[in-house]
């Protein structure tokens, strides 16, 4: 026993410093891998390194000019900054999480939520309702007011609205005018109470998960941050944060606290990008990227977005898939049968959140699959902005029937056929599709 658990250790361990060490030479090739400008440069495909697939948004290029064009753009303008905001907000409280000075709580239902699910709530409504006319932001969101009423919710309550206003106080910082007074308690429950509108096919409405896979960032690891704007029944807009999204693909591979303690014991020099991105795309357009710069728990400075698209592999031996990481929110047995059936050899990515959605449009992986137990009914908020980045990056996503996610029936997606397939082309799509009709009969689906 002894032996099994020192050997197990010793292999992380190994692993570990690795990757590590790997990532050093790598340094010292790049001159600095993190360094905003050699980022670029090799984000352009100028850098001193041939860019290659595993090197996953690296390898691909255009700068973004100032403002965005389209007919989404100044939406889009708003919904990024908003996004960006509520990402310091987000980054510090892991931080106070994982350092004990906060613990997460639970609501009525037993799910996880802790104050940033509500404080990015509130953040996220607040800044679209600076920029936009109360009727421009109906909004569909995950979270409501009700674990925050009575004597149990007033501590937790106390701390969104704390939070909201200490995050607010610095919004010039992504160029964002911040309250004059600090918000009451009042105007923070108005803000996340906006997200009660039920969604449908008619107008037009926003869309929002606060904290997407609440579990990962307890625990220290991948969840993004999910904001898209629905117009009559179709997701015109997307926007992911992904906060702890390695710069390098590989990184995925491991829990990020390992990511963590690399970072410790090599710190990355100041104001250079290493992780964390705001992705963005509006319909019939691009998808972008945005790196995100920390200084501690804040921006440090701001770099202009690139443009992203999806993986060119097409043969399954050398495709990725991605998943959930709970067996409870995905079959992996079922998977594991279809990667089997298709001839996936790769290991698959399981990362908390929509950043799997992420992961697929700037190419860390060809496939994003998600067959849940029969019963559960997907929300909006869990798949809208993702989608359309995934799309915009040029891959196909749809349900396991091969027909579109149906955004227009409300807070839910009905109708969805057995599970989520996103991919990076048709090719590999219609194989999966073909699998799992194969399989679908054998399954305890
Ligand atoms: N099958 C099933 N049953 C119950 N809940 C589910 C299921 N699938 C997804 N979810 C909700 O979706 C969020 C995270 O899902 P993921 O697909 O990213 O899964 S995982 O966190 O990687 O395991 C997470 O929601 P939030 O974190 O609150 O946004 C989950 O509660
Ligand atoms: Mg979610």
């Amino acid at each position: 026993m002894f032996i099994c658990v020192s050997t197990f250790y010793k292999v992380r361990i190994n692993l570990l410093y690795k990757t590590i060490f790997f990532n050093v030479c790598d340094s010292a090739q790049l001159g600095d891998p993190c360094n905003i400008k050699s980022t670029q440069l090799a984000l352009e495909g100028r850098g001193n390194r041939a860019p290659t697939n595993q090197d996953g948004a690296r390898k691909l290029g255009t700068e973004m000019s100032q403002e965005r064009e389209g007919k989404y753009g100044r939406e889009l303008d708003v919904a990024v900054q908003a996004i960006q905001l509520a990402c310091v907000l987000s980054q510090r409280v892991q931080e106070r999480l994982l350092d004990n000075e906060e613990v997460a709580g639970s609501k009525n239902d037993e799910s996880l939520v802790t104050v940033a699910d509500w404080g990015v709530q509130a953040v996220v409504t607040w800044v679209l309702s600076q920029a936009f006319n109360e009727e421009e932001i109906p909004m569909v969101a995950e979270e409501d007011t009700r674990d925050l009423r009575g004597m149990e919710g007033m501590a937790m309550l106390r701390k969104v609205v704390h939070a909201v206003n200490e995050c607010l106080m610095e919004s010039s910082v992504m160029g964002i005018v911040p309250p004059r007074q600090p918000l009451g308690t009042i105007d923070v429950l108005k803000a996340i109470n906006r997200g009660t509108t039920k969604g449908g096919p008619v107008g037009r409405h926003w869309v929002l998960d606060p904290i997407d896979g609440t579990l990962g960032f307890v625990r220290g690891d991948q969840y993004a941050i999910a904001l898209a704007m629905v117009e009559n029944g179709e997701v015109v807009l997307g926007v992911l944060g992904c906060p702890n999204l390695p710069l390098r693909s590989e990184w995925l591979n491991y829990h990020h606290r390992y990511y963590r303690v690399a970072s410790k014991l090599f710190p990355p020099s100041p104001g250079v990008w290493h992780k964390g991105c705001v992705m963005s795309a509006q319909r019939a357009g691009q998808a972008w990227m945005q790196p995100m710069i920390f200084d501690g728990t804040t921006f440090r400075q701001s770099v202009a977005p690139q443009l992203v698209s999806v993986s060119g592999i097409v043969d399954p031996a050398q495709a990725r898939f991605c998943e959930p990481v709970e067996k409870s929110n995905s079959s992996h047995s079922f998977t594991a049968g279809l990667a089997d059936t298709l001839g996936l050899r790769k290991q698959p990515l399981r990362v908390y959140s929509m950043a799997k959605y992420a992961a697929v449009a700037r190419g860390d992986a060809e496939i994003f699959m998600k067959f849940a137990r029969a019963g559960y009914k997907e929300k909006i908020w869990d798949h809208a902005a993702g989608v359309l980045i995934v799309q915009e990056a040029g891959g196909v996503v749809t349900d396991a029937g091969g027909r579109p996610l149906d955004f227009s029936k409300g807070r839910r997606l009905e109708g969805l056929d057995r599970g989520i397939i996103a991919c990076s082309g048709k090719k590999l799509h219609s194989k999966i599709i073909e699998a799992v009709d194969a399989s679908w009969n054998s399954s305890t689906l």
